[in-house]
C-alpha cells in the first residue's frame, strides 16, 4: 500500500554527473509533517545567524540552530558554533532519516526561512570539520522551495521542488563539483523549516 502517494524513486540521481543527489519526496504522512513543523518552530533554539564576511559581522534574517553528538564544535562563515544536545523529535527524524538513506549522522543543522524572501546563496556543503563526501540527508517542513544545483565548472543547473515533509540525499562527490542555494522568490509567504543531517569528523573537546 502506498500510504504517501510517493511517486518519487529515491534511487534515481538527479544529476547528469560528478556526484549523487536522490530525492525521495515526501517520507511521512502529511499530518505527522504538519506534527514536527509545529514541534520544531516551538522547541528549538532559534537564532539569527552570524557570518563574517570581508571581516564585517553579518546577521542574516534567516535563523538557525546547530544539535548534535555532544561535545561539538563546527566552523563555518568564519565563526564557531556549539552544538546543543538532541531534542526527542531530533532522535526520531534523525533516526527516519537514516533509515531511508542507509546512511548515519552525527549532527543537524536547522534553518527556518520565515517566507520566500529568505534563501540561502551559492554554496557547497565542504566544511572542514564536514566528513569528505559524507553523505547529507535534508529534511523540509512548511512550505515548498525550490532547490536549485549549478555544476562549478559546466555552470550545468538542475532544480528540485522540496515538498512538506520530504527527504533529499547529496551524496558523493556532490559537494566537491556542484553549488546548491534555495533561491528567494516573492511567490512564498509562509514559512519552511529545513534540516540537514550531517557527519561532522574532528570531534574538539574544550
Ligand atoms: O534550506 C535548504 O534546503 C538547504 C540549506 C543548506 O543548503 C544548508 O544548510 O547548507
Ligand atoms: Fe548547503
Amino acid at each position: 500500500m502506498n500510504l504517501f502517494s510517493n511517486q518519487n524513486n529515491p534511487d534515481q540521481n538527479w544529476l547528469p554527473q560528478d556526484g549523487v543527489v536522490n530525492y525521495h519526496g515526501p517520507i511521512m504522512a502529511y499530518d505527522e509533517a504538519n506534527a514536527y513543523y509545529k514541534k520544531l518552530m516551538e522547541t528549538i533554539a532559534w537564532k539569527n545567524d552570524v557570518a563574517i564576511i570581508y571581516g564585517k559581522r553579518i546577521e542574516t534574517k534567516r535563523k538557525v540552530a546547530w544539535y548534535g553528538d555532544l561535545p561539538f564544535e563546527y566552523t563555518y562563515s568564519n565563526t564557531t558554533k556549539h552544538a546543543l544536545p538532541w531534542t526527542p523529535e531530533l532522535l526520531e527524524l534523525k533516526k527516519l532519516v537514516e533509515e531511508h538513506t542507509g546512511e548515519s549522522f552525527n549532527s543537524c543543522l536547522l534553518n527556518l526561512y520565515h517566507s520566500g524572501e529568505e534563501g540561502m546563496v551559492w554554496h557547497s556543503d565542504a566544511e572542514k570539520d564536514l566528513k569528505k563526501d559524507g553523505a547529507i540527508g535534508s529534511l523540509s517542513f512548511g512550505a515548498e522551495r525550490k532547490f536549485s544545483f549549478k555544476h562549478k565548472t559546466t555552470k550545468e543547473k538542475i532544480s528540485i521542488q522540496l515538498e512538506h515533509g520530504s527527504l533529499l540525499v547529496m551524496k558523493g562527490t556532490t559537494q566537491t563539483h556542484w553549488l546548491h542555494r534555495l533561491p528567494p522568490t516573492k511567490m512564498v509567504r509562509s514559512p519552511r523549516i529545513n534540516l540537514t543531517f550531517r557527519t561532522i569528523e574532528t570531534i574538539q573537546v574544550h
